[in-house]
């Protein structure tokens, strides 16, 4: 196994010509970067996990997009935005539930239109410091969600986290694990259970990985043992990331998600949520208007190539489930952290400054 310190990492980055992308689907055997030049190859990454989390496929698709430019040949701005048009919808194709992917697109669009004034070669050069900028707020951003989910625990807690919500979901530091992360800066001793998070095992394979090299006390557990460690109290709160808030607070995460809330509530542990103010999606309503991507049976009958099940069984692998509103203690944002009546507090959050994105919605999820 390669050994880096995580600080070194960058899941997502671009210089100008070529899309750099940290490939998931190789950790923890193999630290690899994929090279990417163009568009289709960009979809790819996202649709097969090379490059995943809610925030990390926001910023490559927003560099996705400058790479599909480059196939768009126009001398006037009509011609460049219908190519604009046809790169953003193909890449709003590649997966459905993280709003990140549609709130980065949207973001691009919304910088297109404002400086439709200027040449297309100048459009080129605003639409790269759009997708930069995406990139580099990320990672303040994270780490405001670190500072703020900081003023929920102390030195010495034992938090439990379902799939990866950490430093390579995101620009840095991650939503959920950012806490961790800033606690450690700060000397705290937190302790992480981690879900090894079937059926793509992002628990264990990077979380675990994330952690471990970055020298904070990991224990991973199968998604099953949940229950028992919570029933041995030995879990003092659980914080996950998100792919979706809806207006109402209720929350697509990564399937397994929902179960862990049910457990939390169960045993009064707090459930906690780390969401970025780009992955609270004002424009739907309810958790049960999110949509919840479904993938192939392969990654449950032979996840990673080895056969657990009959190839013909038929098989149910939704990505995603949504948690009701009820079960979530606390929603931790940039801009700090609110608590029920969601429907109420996340527009008193927005009106403070939010960045949602909306108004420019272009493409949907
Ligand atoms: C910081 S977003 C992390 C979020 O995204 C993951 O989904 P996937 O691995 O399918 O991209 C999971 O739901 C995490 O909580």
């Amino acid at each position: 196994m390669i050994r880096i310190a995580t600080e070194q990492i960058q899941s997502v980055s671009f210089d100008g010509e070529t899309l750099y992308i940290l490939d998931q689907t190789q950790l923890p055997a193999v630290t690899q970067y994929l090279r990417i030049t163009r568009i289709e190859q960009c979809w790819q990454a996202i649709k097969e996990l090379k490059v995943r989390g809610a925030p990390a496929i926001g910023i490559a698709a927003a560099y996705g997009l400058l790479l599909g430019l480059k196939d768009v040949a126009a001398d006037g701005f009509d011609d460049f935005y219908q190519g604009f048009q046809e790169k953003s919808e193909y890449l709003a194709s590649s997966r459905p539930t993280a709003v990140n992917l549609f709130w980065a697109l949207n973001r691009m669009h919304a910088r297109l239109i404002a400086e439709k004034e200027h040449s297309v070669e100048a459009l080129r050069a605003k639409l790269l410091q759009e997708a930069h900028a995406i990139r580099a707020e990320d990672e303040a951003v994270c780490r405001s969600i670190g500072m703020h989910g900081l003023t929920l625990l102390h030195d010495g807690m034992t938090l439990l986290t379902h799939c990866n919500a950490g430093a390579i979901a995101t620009a840095k530091y991650g939503t959920a694990l950012a806490p961790v992360y800033l606690a450690k800066e700060r000397g705290w001793n937190l302790k992480v259970i981690a879900d090894e998070t079937r059926p793509l095992l992002q628990g264990s394979r990077l979380t675990a990985w994330e952690l471990t090299e970055a020298g904070i006390d990991v224990t991973l557990i199968t998604d099953s043992m949940a229950a028992y460690v919570m029933s041995k109290g030995w879990v003092d709160a659980v914080i996950v990331g998100c792919d979706r808030v809806a207006a109402n607070g209720d929350v697509a995460n990564k399937i397994g998600t929902y179960g862990v809330a049910l457990l939390a509530k169960a045993h009064c542990i707090p459930f906690y949520v780390a969401a970025p103010m780009s992955t609270i999606d004002m424009d739907t309503a309810s958790g049960d208007a999110i949509p919840i991507e479904e993938r192939e049976a392969g990654e449950i009958t032979n996840g990673f190539g080895v056969h657990t099940a009959p190839p013909e069984v038929k098989v149910f692998n939704p990505a995603f489930d949504v948690t009701p509103n009820e079960l979530i203690s606390a929603i931790i944002t940039e801009q700090g952290i609110v608590r029920q009546p969601y429907n109420e507090t996340l527009i008193e959050l927005f009106k403070q400054g939010g960045n949602s994105g909306e108004g420019t919605r272009h493409v949907e999820s």
